[in-house]
């Protein structure tokens, strides 16, 4: 069966009127010849925050099987939405969220990884409907309990989904065209990358660039998927990346709230990252005059939880935002205490990069942090410098 395999990220739903004009643009789709359609759907932008809030309020240390099953509400309300908004146009439509859409995962709560796939439900699905629009970031464990696969992990789902299906392309839509040499909302000189390689995007992702999740561009690898990076104006969908096997370029990524863990001492520190590297937490170890330390730079709650589990008695745990550079070679990585610090230290370190480009004022978001800075050593880098 031919099937168009496409994803809407949070970015693409702020307010409930931005689910019809995607639901035209399915009904476009289709009207222009597609077969069949599956959209995968993240929750509306800002949603999985607030439920975790919600939480939180009512219990400060929730099981984290019951705080998979809240957030994965998120995903499951844009997914009825969407349904909503395009059966309103006529058109034969189903919605399917983790409990019914085949994809297994193991029981770690927060950030499950996948396990199995049964692809009989969306195919049975797809045989009675023209498109099924299929909730993000969730699946269940071997007890059917439903799990959370990972902030921002939609683009996970929607490669699976596109693989367990033998097509060999998944559609990614965002409010940006694709992948720059760095965050274009930060760093106002970023480069649109007409194309770039697997593994160049995996490990920009897992020191903070969004746009991708790691996990799904290293499924996507694995199962040969190509994903088609997009964003959709009033003019029709525009393809900005091609993500393939091809394409390199230097970068600047930045990754806001990671965790510095500050170990009592070195042995108990290089214990913690090989833990941490078992569990598939992107890590870096740091040397300086404060002694061992770990920065965990995303699935941070996760990473943080494994580590209390071995009991080791941390001196501290203090956000920072991590600044890295992707050079042609090298990773180099910074940490700032100060967020508009960081961003500063990001578009100089891409003005250096890309001289061409100008130097026009940062992008800024809120301050968080007070102002101080780290440098320090990668353990999964090729090379780690201050
Ligand atoms: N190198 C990069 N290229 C493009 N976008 C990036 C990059 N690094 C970070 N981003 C951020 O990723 C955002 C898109 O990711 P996200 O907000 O998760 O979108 P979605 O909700 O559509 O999944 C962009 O708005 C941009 O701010
Ligand atoms: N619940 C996820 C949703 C997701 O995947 O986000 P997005 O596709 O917007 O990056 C999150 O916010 O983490």
């Amino acid at each position: 069966m031919n099937v168009t395999v496409l994803k809407f990220g949070g970015s693409s739903f702020l307010h409930p009127g931005d689910f019809g004009p995607i639901a035209q643009h399915l009904a476009k789709r289709l009207a222009e010849g597609e077969n069949k359609i599956v959209a995968v759907v993240s929750a509306m932008s800002g949603t999985t925050d607030d439920l975790n809030a919600v939480m939180l309020d009512v219990n400060k240390q929730p099981k984290p099987s019951n705080v998979d099953a809240a957030l994965a509400i998120g995903e499951m309300l844009s997914a009825c939405l969407l349904e909503a908004a395009v059966s309103g146009l006529g058109i034969r439509v189903q919605s399917l969220n983790g409990y019914s859409l085949g994809i297994r995962s193991n029981s770690e709560f927060g950030r499950a990884s996948v396990e199995s796939v049964d692809a009989s439900p969306v195919i049975a699905a797809l045989q009675e409907n023209d498109v099924v629009i299929a909730a993000g970031g969730q699946a269940i464990d071997q007890f059917g309990r439903l799990t959370f696969l990972g902030r921002n992990s939609s683009d996970l789902t929607a490669i699976v989904i596109a693989s367990m299906l033998g097509q060999r392309v998944c559609e990614i839509y965002s409010d940006v065209p694709g992948i720059y040499t760095a965050d274009p909302h930060l760093v106002p000189g970023a480069l649109l990358l007409p194309e770039i390689a697997y593994t160049t995007i995996a490990r920009m992702s897992r020191h903070g660039a969004k746009v991708l999740h790691h996990r799904a561009v290293e499924y996507a690898e694995k199962h040969a998927v190509t994903i088609v990076c997009k964003t959709l104006t009033n003019d029709g969908a525009v393809t900005g990346t091609i993500v393939g096997g091809h394409g390199n370029a230097s970068s600047v990524t930045v990754a806001r709230d990671t965790a510095v863990l500050r170990c009592g001492s070195l042995a108990e520190r290089d214990e913690l990252c090989a833990l941490l590297d078992q569990h598939d937490v992107s890590a870096v170890c740091i040397d300086d005059n404060c002694g061992a330390s770990i920065c965990i730079l995303c699935d941070v709650d996760f990473g943080i939880r494994r580590v209390a589990l071995t009991g080791s008695h941390l001196v501290s745990i203090e956000s920072r935002t991590a600044v890295t550079e992707h050079g042609s070679s090298r990773l180099r990585v910074h940490l700032e205490a100060d967020y508009e610090q960081a961003i500063t230290r990001a578009c100089q370190i891409h003005q250096r990069m890309y001289p061409a480009t100008g130097g026009e004022i940062c992008g800024r978001r809120p301050a968080k942090q007070r102002s101080s800075s780290l440098l320090i050593r990668a353990n999964n880098a090729p090379e780690n410098t201050q």
